[in-house]
């Protein structure tokens, strides 16, 4: 049975009634706050509610405390207040537990093949030799880079890479997905390509994705929900919900939804940019 662990607050009394939803949701975020030793405040109060097997994206500009949302949600940092929940199962006490995250950079080690990179947190968590190259193969597969699994990471294109860490993220079978920018580094082709390998792992998978991103075109084209951020402190500035025929494919991204869509959240984020410079 799943169970909702509390974490670091400062507020814990929650209704009844909010209380028993909870049971829906994969995150709940409620009136968090934070401010880093240095005295900047990236967030909040803020509120977020992530319902299991949801895709959502945030969205916001430079430095309004996208990437302090994924961390508080995977217990790198704490809030400075309020509540951060995170749904796990028995058995995932642990911080971290349940929880895959990709980040912009793949961060792979390079003395070692694509399978043992993939195996790396198998390999922390105790899992034996066997069962984890099983389980990273498996992971690889998933990701179309079966073939690769010998290979080092230099032999590898900068899509081929992001794969791997995806796979990496995988191969623990966590609920929740966090994906920090993971294809902003890409070129279009390759990111369209990943894009629509995501949403058909996503839907093969049935993930809680929070997937964060400075692009527009690829929040709407993704997600289930768009959540606008204002500039720092970061807070809510709309949450857009994106329903379409589904599943989305190319025939998406050239439909009048889906610029008609582009231009909603793009007017939402317009205040977020006001007074910034743009040089
Ligand atoms: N460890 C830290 N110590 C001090 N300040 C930090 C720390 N991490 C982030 N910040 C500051 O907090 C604010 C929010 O940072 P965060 O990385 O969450 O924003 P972001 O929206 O993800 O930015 P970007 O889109 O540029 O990646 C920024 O002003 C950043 O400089």
């Amino acid at each position: 049975m799943p169970r909702h662990v509390q974490r670091v607050m400062t507020e814990s009394r929650t209704a009844p009634a909010v209380e028993a939803s909870l049971t829906h949701l994969a995150v709940s975020l409620r009136g968090v706050t934070k401010t880093y030793d240095n005295g900047v405040m990236a967030l909040g109060p803020f509120d977020l509610a992530v319902r299991k097997g949801e895709f959502i994206s945030l969205l916001g500009p430079s430095g309004c405390g996208k990437s302090t949302v994924l961390r508080l949600i995977a217990e790198l940092g704490a809030p400075s207040s309020g509540t951060v929940r995170v749904a796990r199962h028995e058995g995932e006490a642990q911080p971290g537990h349940g929880i895959g995250f990709v980040f912009q950079e793949p961060t792979l080690m390079p003395w070692a093949n694509v399978r043992e990179n993939v195996r790396l947190p198998l390999k922390l968590g105790g899992v034996p030799k066997g069962e984890g190259r099983a389980r990273a193969d498996a992971a690889l597969a998933s990701v179309g880079l079966a073939d690769f699994a010998d290979a080092f990471p230099r032999e590898l294109s900068g899509g081929m890479k992001m794969r791997v860490s995806l796979a990496r993220a995988l191969v623990t079978d966590p609920d929740i997905l966090l994906m920090d920018e993971p294809f902003a580094a890409l070129d279009e082709i390759t990111r369209f390509r990943l894009n629509n390998d995501l949403l058909t792992l996503w839907r093969r998978l049935r993930k809680t994705v929070i997937f964060v991103t400075h692009s527009v075109f690829e929040s709407v084209y993704l997600s289930q929900r768009v959540v606008v951020m204002t500039a720092r402190p970061g807070r809510i500035q709309a949450d857009i919900r994106i329903e379409t025929v589904e599943p989305r494919g190319e025939e998406f991204r050239t439909s009048t939804a889906y610029s008609d869509y582009c231009r909603r959240v793009s007017a939402a984020l317009a205040p977020s940019y006001s007074g910034q410079s743009t040089l």
